[in-house]
């Protein structure tokens, strides 16, 4: 039977710190949808600071491993990255030779922390036995400089460096990454088919540990399903770039590229769409016109952490939800980026309780909010408020600063966590009650106590 998905083999070394190595392939593999197979070249005794011990495995078990994936489940496209030592990269370079798969080399010499992954006397072997059986190099500036015998300080060396080092190895391509070159964006030069390509992305703020095995690997993992080398890089770079400002921020030292956000920012924006668009039609039908502020309701959900970061990571409803005659009508529909007021409370909110995602604007009234300090006090919810009158001068003067400085003083005034803030409006300012949940139905769930 025809194998329904596809596959890419890596063959590297092992990060226990789960940063770089296979651990950093295997996901970046699953982020694609194609299955990861492996060859471990070696063990190392890493987190984000430092490599502390290094095992390398023998070079038959590690041609053994790959013979035994190439011929049982098949290899679309395979990947090297920590070859360590000079008998492992013989014994590589001769396996892979009885097979097609097109081959990706990162061509792995020192960790960020700066610890030696490929001994000095390696380094003649890989350039005899693996560049030549190469699809594409992917080194990056210090290991192009190993590479080539050549410095490199700009884009136009990085180009001149790249062409080198396909010309006088037989590498297919050589892409030189511009991460370490100076300047403010990162470009990448490519050199393929007797041509120049550049890959231009801005130079983001974030976590870098396994940068280089992640890049090589989604490369990999999109010449396994087909993509054209230059196609494959394009989307490789978008899926370091997220990654990178999407790392997560563990360990003491360099922190590691976060993998996931490719698939699970998609995947997080679907579930919140779905769930929010149900909570609103609900909303309208419980039909609480009394409710509803002369501005109109939102009603928002926004994306977890770290991903949150804008108005435009949160969901809200698309005109507001408005008194139409007697009844409660959503404008438009749920989308991202469709609330100001609503998402930079939740966005707030969030930094002092990461999970409450949710929260509803409803309209002020004395009766009102008497009623929910009454319920608030049967039910155990807490009750928070902030006043605009207080609002520092330098808060009023820039825009957008009053809702999180509110939102703040509001958590600061009282011990627990509040479930609705109020205030009392100011001139051309509507009051207004803001209820909070981790999710639209905990929400919901508060305001039809209300109801
Ligand atoms: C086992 C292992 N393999 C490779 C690396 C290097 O990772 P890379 O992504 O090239 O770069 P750094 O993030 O480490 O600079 C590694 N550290 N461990
Ligand atoms: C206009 C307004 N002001 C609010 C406040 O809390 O002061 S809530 C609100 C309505 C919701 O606005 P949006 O659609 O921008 O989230």
């Amino acid at each position: 039977m025809k194998r329904l998905v596809k596959t890419a083999l890596t063959i590297a070394g092992s990060d226990s710190g789960g940063g770089a190595g296979i651990e950093a392939d295997l996901k970046t593999f699953t982020a694609f949808g194609v299955h990861g197979l492996v060859a471990i070249t070696s063990v190392t005794a890493q987190n984000t600071q430092a490599v502390t011990a290094i095992h390398d495995i023998p070079p038959e078990v590690v041609a053994e491993q790959i013979r035994a994936v190439a011929e049982d489940i098949g290899v679309d496209a395979a990947k090297t990255g920590m070859l360590s030592n000079a008998e492992i990269i013989k014994a590589v370079a001769k396996t892979v030779k009885n097979y097609d798969f097109p081959l990706v080399v990162d061509p792995v010499m020192i960790a960020k922390s700066g610890a030696p992954l490929l001994r000095e006397d390696a380094v003649d072997a890989l350039i005899k036995y693996i560049l030549p059986l190469a699809t594409l190099v992917t080194p990056n500036r210090f290991e192009a400089e190993k590479l080539s015998g050549m410095k490199i300080r700009s884009v136009e060396d990085a180009k001149i460096v790249a062409k080198k080092i396909a010309e006088e190895t037989g590498a297919e391509a050589v892409i030189v990454k511009g991460g370490h070159i100076e300047g403010e964006e990162a470009v990448d030069v490519l050199y393929h088919n007797g041509t120049f390509r550049e890959y231009r992305a801005p130079k983001v703020e974030g976590c870098t540990h396994g940068t280089g095995c992640s890049f090589s690997a989604a490369i990999t993992a999109n010449l396994a399903k087909g993509l054209g080398l230059e196609e494959a890089i394009e989307v490789a770079k978008k899926f370091i770039t997220l990654g990178i400002a999407m790392g997560h921020r563990i360990g003491h030292g360099h922190c590691p590229v976060n993998q996931s956000a490719w698939i699970e920012i998609p995947a997080e924006k679907w579930r919140i769409y779905e769930e929010l668009t149900n909570a609103v039609r609900e909303f309208e039908s419980i039909n609480p016109v009394r409710l509803i502020p002369e501005v109109g309701t939102n009603f928002v959900y926004s994306l977890p952490l770290p991903y949150a970061r804008s108005t435009k990571d949160v969901a809200g409803v698309k005109g507001r939800i408005v008194k139409y005659g007697n009844s409660v009508k959503a404008v438009g529909p749920v989308e991202f980026g469709a609330s100001d007021h609503l998402a930079r409370a939740v966005l707030t909110y969030m930094r002092f309780y990461p999970e409450y995602r949710s929260a509803i604007n409803i309209r002020y009234s004395r009766e009102i909010i008497e009623e929910i300090i009454e319920i608030a006090q049967e039910r155990g919810f807490k009750v928070s408020f902030y006043d605009r009158r207080e609002e520092p001068e330098e808060i009023k003067a820039k825009e957008g600063a009053t809702i999180p400085w509110g939102i703040e003083t509001a958590i600061k005034r009282i011990k627990e966590r509040p479930d609705i803030i109020y205030h009392l409006g100011d001139v051309g300012k509507e009051p207004m009650i803001l209820v909070f949940g981790r999710n639209p139905r905990e929400v919901l769930e508060k305001i039809k106590m209300l109801i």
